[in-house]
């Protein structure tokens, strides 16, 4: 067998670290070479540009960018060869079909032997790399563009390589859950996300290269990696369709900044650009104009979780269903039967019947109302001016804003907001729209209110995403989801889990968000890999997820530490931060229900070192210790958590019983929590 000792292995991994290294210096060199080209092209350029004509200004420029563009692909290729030089592989497979191909080594990125110009790295992309995800020893395949391959895997081996040294070598027979995966799992965790390649499984890989759906989503138990299979999977297109798709065409739509920068370091450290992030916020703002104010979605979880008054959760709830949502479809697909009354324009005594007005609307496309009375009002200006010309009469410029005003007049209404406002008198509930001060949008209004503007004004969509990532799905309405559909005509990939909304009484779950996307394909993702067994039973016993599988990996019990006073509970959580001060962890999260508790918390704090507040306008995530509400970690993990304040009289409603959840599940070694008085109904 070709390697087939550990010695073999190193002596081979020297052989490529060489034909690495060999590269990086020539590439090095040659793109040294390239900027002093471009520094002396551009010096002579403007030391001539005078006695130049137009053409050979063009022919200059051109030259010039075709020099920087191929050393920015030479730059790229320098990128790629930094991470090989670090681990040039991370697998091997001995897989035998009829071309009697044997060993494919796996690696994040693809490498060839200049002279032979032999494969000798693969990419974790490429077709055949998905043998060693998907198959076992014994008989296998691997789907190419031109069909399925048939063959047998002999071999499949796994190695630990960093700065070019092997630390081990495990041979895999079954799947990728053994020891490689547990050591991945074990070890502290990193400031940002990681990426998962080398341990990427069965499931998460079909995930991945879902090629076929429009829309895919995907809800995940807390720590399923739905976000890692997300990343890695936008890395699979720009790999897979690399001559038409760039990450500047794609689109991440996340909860807040400090999950876009958690999650930030995945797709460069798969050799890729980072793709750009909205929030749903910018985007209401780019549907409604920034002079429409709203409350965002932070302020109405706050709201729920200080003022819980059931007015306000009855409206949330009401406007959060698909049937609220079929009902503004019915409403605004027939504004103007119901609200637009044609009627005589009379101008510089010439009369417009408005049967014939009414008649032309009819004969026009499908359009939202207000472009069709724009419109209308345009085409009748034009046609009555042609009329008067041909009648010798006098056509005043201002008839043709005359007749904008009177087809405006037709429609009951003056403005977007009194379009949305008029649904709720449709649906016989006035009392479901309430304005806050300053008339002020609640959050739960904002999205119909765009999409209402959407149907009845139209607006520019993002027509250049190509393809958009939706994540934290549980936490958006049908509503949104419409207004998603309406703005990006693209292939999603929406995932999310059901178990963590941050507002309950606006959750989506797959079978809700599945009915705005009927082509939809969902998949269901139940193995979790973020904490150990202990912490994930504890997080089952708050809020059941009976399809959960956690992987096989222990560690401490979580402690629940009963404090008879504030003050003791005070020196309990110095205590926990000390712990964590002598410990290996990188990372403790202190997570409070609500943001104003964090805050209160980190004022105690204040003296004590390295600790820092995360809110809704912090932007990085940092190592340390964080204090932070449920809301603003979601998405997030830590080595360790503690819980503070975990008494009934802080967690007792529904909305706090997933917030609790939250906290628990972002913990992957060691949670801890404390109370005062009662302990919470929601832990037994
Ligand atoms: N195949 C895998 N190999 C190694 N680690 C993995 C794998 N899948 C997931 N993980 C790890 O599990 C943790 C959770 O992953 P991720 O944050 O993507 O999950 P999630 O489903 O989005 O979580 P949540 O919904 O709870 O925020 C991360 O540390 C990730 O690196």
């Amino acid at each position: 067998m070709f390697n087939s000792t550990e010695r073999e292995e190193k002596a081979y991994l020297s052989s490529i670290n060489e034909l690495i290294e060999d590269k990086y210096v020539k590439i090095s060199s040659s793109l040294n070479g390239s900027s002093q080209d471009i520094a002396e092209m551009k010096k002579e350029f403007w030391e001539n540009i005078a006695d130049m004509d137009g053409a050979e200004k063009a022919a200059n420029r051109e030259q010039i960018h075709s020099v920087i563009s191929s050393s920015e692909n030479t730059a790229d290729i320098k990128r790629d060869l930094e991470k090989l030089r670090n681990s040039p592989y991370f697998a091997r497979i001995d897989y035998k079909d009829d071309s009697g191909r044997l060993p494919v080594y796996i690696g994040i990125k693809g490498f060839r032997d200049e002279e032979t110009k032999k494969s000798l790295i693969s990419d974790w992309r490429a077709p055949i790399s998905s043998v060693f995800y998907d198959c076992e020893i014994g008989p296998a395949s691997f789907n190419t563009p031109d069909g399925v391959n048939e063959g047998h895997l002999e071999l499949k081996r796994q190695y630990k390589i960093s700065s070019g040294e092997m630390q081990y070598m495990i041979e895999s027979n079954i799947s990728i859950d053994d020891e490689v995966l547990q050591k991945e799992l074990s070890s502290t965790s990193d400031e940002k996300m990681k990426n998962i390649v080398a341990t990427i499984q069965k499931e998460q890989n079909e995930v991945i290269r879902n090629e076929n759906a429009g829309v895919l989503i995907i809800q995940g138990a807390a720590g399923s990696g739905k976000t890692s299979i997300a990343l890695h999977r936008i890395a699979f297109m720009l790999y897979r369709y690399k001559n038409t798709i760039s990450s500047s065409d794609m689109l991440v739509l996340s909860p807040n900044k400090v999950f876009g920068n958690y999650i930030s370091n995945v797709l460069p450290e798969l050799g890729e650009d980072n793709i750009q992030e909205i929030g749903f916020e910018e985007i209401a703002v780019d549907v409604l104009g920034k002079k429409v104010k709203f409350q965002s979605f932070a302020e109405q979880v706050s709201s729920l979780l200080e003022e819980n008054d059931p007015e306000e959760r009855g409206r949330i709830e009401y406007k959060s269903t698909v049937g609220f949502l079929d009902m503004l479809d019915d409403y605004l697909s027939n504004l103007e039967r119901d609200y637009f009354k044609a009627q005589d324009v009379k101008l510089g005594g010439v009369v417009l019947p408005a049967t014939k007005i009414t008649a032309y609307m009819a004969g026009l496309p499908e359009m939202p109302l207000k472009k069709k009375m724009d419109k209308t009002a345009r085409d009748m200006a034009r046609r009555m001016k042609d009329f008067f010309e041909k009648k010798h009469r006098e056509w005043k410029t201002e008839y043709a804003a005359e007749m904008k005003r009177k087809i405006e007049a037709m429609f009951q209404f003056r403005s977007t907001m009194e379009v949305y406002e008029n649904f709720y008198t449709f649906i016989g509930r006035p009392e479901l729209f309430r304005l806050l001060p300053k008339r002020m949008l609640e959050y739960s209004d904002v999205f119909p209110m765009a999409y209402t503007k959407i149907a009845f004004e139209s607006i520019a969509d993002y027509g250049y995403v190509r393809h958009l990532l939706v994540d934290e799905m549980q936490d958006y309405t049908p509503v949104q989801y419409a207004v998603i559909g309406k703005l990006f005509r693209c292939k999603m990939t929406i995932l999310g889990d059901s178990n963590q909304a941050v507002n309950p009484y606006s959750a989506s779950s797959i079978e809700k968000i599945s009915s705005v996307f009927p082509e939809s394909e969902c998949i269901r993702l139940c193995k979790s890999y973020r904490s150990t067994i202990e912490i994930s039973d504890f997080a089952q016993a708050i809020s059941t997820n009976p399809d959960i599988v956690p992987v096989e990996r222990h560690g401490e019990l979580p402690v629940v530490y009963g404090c008879e006073t504030e003050k003791i509970q005070t020196e309990r959580i110095r205590k926990i931060i000390d712990g964590f001060r002598t410990g290996s962890y990188k990372n403790l999260g202190i997570i409070c229900r609500t943001q104003r508790m964090a805050e209160e918390l980190y004022g105690q704090l204040k003296g004590e070192d390295s600790v820092s507040l995360l809110d809704f306008t912090s932007t990085e995530f940092t190592d340390g210790i964080i204090i932070t509400s449920a809301h603003m970690s979601k998405g997030l993990e830590f080595d360790q958590v503690l819980i503070p304040n975990v008494s009934d009289h802080e967690y007792h409603t529904v909305m706090d019983q997933k917030m609790l959840y939250v906290a628990c599940t972002r913990a992957m070694h060691k949670l801890d929590l404390t109370y005062v008085g009662e302990k919470t109904r929601w832990i037994l």
